[in-house]
């Protein structure tokens, strides 16, 4: 079992850092995880000259699982023409076709005051926001900034062919049906052609599915819905770039983004697993981050690559009891509860899980 570990920019070490302590719990027991390091992002850019180094990639590639941090931490103007903050990852999920990204969106008990929703808004709340990864506005040619007649003109094409979106509706209809068996497909099928493609995939999916609800929303609709009625979801799939808006969203339902784990899957068993939000270059260093996204992404790789359903469940009841406990990193403390940094959350999971 090879893990390659990028931790990456600005929070990203520190997180990683805590989900590396949790795992360790179950090396000590037994289980024979490797681990190898990578460069990816900023600090790579700084250190080899590009933010996906091929030594990197290769690991990548050989690995089992992949555990990333978060990516950025370099300015744009530093970067040579046409490398973008964000390239070296989408490099890997787009290289190692991890289409199908699962962002679970749970409301823990414990965490329903820290929720700018009502409690009884969210009480209960389990949504997975399946996102396509490899397609969309995110890879789509034509793409760039060029002249016309001395006007500068930036382009990008929401592109799908209709064989990436059957691919990911049989992942989304498979994985309502080892839920609540509910698909609400979200898309733009009013304005734009690629969505209308998308919609009537889906549909021709849904057939297939009997067993399963399948409804459709529009993206606008969608972002409104998810805060007025969230209880109401139970998969959510959509294309790359709604996908990454609607689960930032979807977070704060959850108290903070430092709380969203994910997992980005191509057809066999090989992940690579992160927490959801970024390099945060406004609170790295500070041993405040959250560190709960990226520890539950570790859950998620021990479920989800390794077949280790139990030893994530322990996990996820191990972050459940220091959150019973009343330990807070900043981001969701409320008043009566203990605040702590990044390294003693860590911490209290791993004595919790030993
Ligand atoms: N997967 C990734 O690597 C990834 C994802 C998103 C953004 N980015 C990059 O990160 C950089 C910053 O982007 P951004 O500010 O838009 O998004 P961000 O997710 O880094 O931060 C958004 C806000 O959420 C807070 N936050 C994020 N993670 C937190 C945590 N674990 N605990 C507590 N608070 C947390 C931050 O302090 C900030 O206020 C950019 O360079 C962006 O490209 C990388
Ligand atoms: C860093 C960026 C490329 C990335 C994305 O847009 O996919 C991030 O926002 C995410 O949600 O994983
Ligand atoms: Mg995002």
């Amino acid at each position: 079992m090879k893990i390659a570990v990028l931790p990456g920019d600005g929070i990203g070490p520190e997180v990683t850092a805590q989900a590396l302590k949790v795992l360790d719990v179950f090396v000590r027991e037994g289980m024979p995880l490797e681990f190898e390091q990578g460069l990816i992002g900023g600090c790579a850019y700084d250190q080899t000259g590009h933010p996906l180094p091929e030594a990197t990639f290769k690991l990548a590639k050989e690995a089992d699982a992949i555990l990333f941090g978060a990516e950025g931490g370099f300015q744009y103007e530093t970067l040579p023409r046409g490398l973008r903050p964000g390239d070296a990852l989408l490099t890997v999920r787009r290289e190692l076709q991890l289409f199908a990204n699962f962002r679970p969106v749970v409301a823990f008990p414990e965490l329903v005051g820290a929720s700018p929703l009502k409690a009884s808004h969210i009480d209960g709340l389990d949504l997975v926001i399946l996102r396509e990864l490899t397609g969309d506005l995110y890879f789509g040619e034509p793409r760039g900034v060029h002249a016309e007649n001395g006007v500068q003109v930036g382009i990008n094409t929401m592109r799908y062919d209709e064989r990436e979106i059957r691919r990911i509706a049989h992942v989304a209809f498979r994985t309502a049906r080892t839920r609540r068996r509910r698909v609400c497909s979200v898309d733009k099928a009013n304005v734009l052609e690629t969505m209308e493609l998308w919609r009537s995939i889906l549909e021709e999916v849904g057939r297939e599915y009997s067993d399963v609800t399948l409804e459709h929303l529009y993206i606008d609709a969608a972002a409104m819905a998810l805060l007025r009625s969230p209880l109401h979801f139970d998969v959510i799939v959509t294309g790359n770039l709604f996908g990454d808006i609607l689960s930032d969203e979807a977070s704060m339902l959850t108290g903070s983004i430092g709380m969203l784990p994910s997992a980005s899957m191509g057809e066999g068993t090989k992940g690579l697993y992160e927490p959801v939000h970024g390099c945060a270059p406004d609170i790295a260093g500070q041993d405040i981050a959250n560190p709960l996204a990226s520890i539950l992404s570790a859950a998620m790789m021990l479920r989800m690559s390794f077949g280790e359903s139990a030893a994530a469940d322990r996990i996820e009841r191990a972050v459940r009891r220091v959150l019973g406990s009343g330990y807070r990193t900043a981001d969701i403390a409320e008043p009566g509860t203990k605040q702590i940094g990044t390294a003693q959350m860590g911490d209290l999971v791993f004595a919790a899980l030993s």
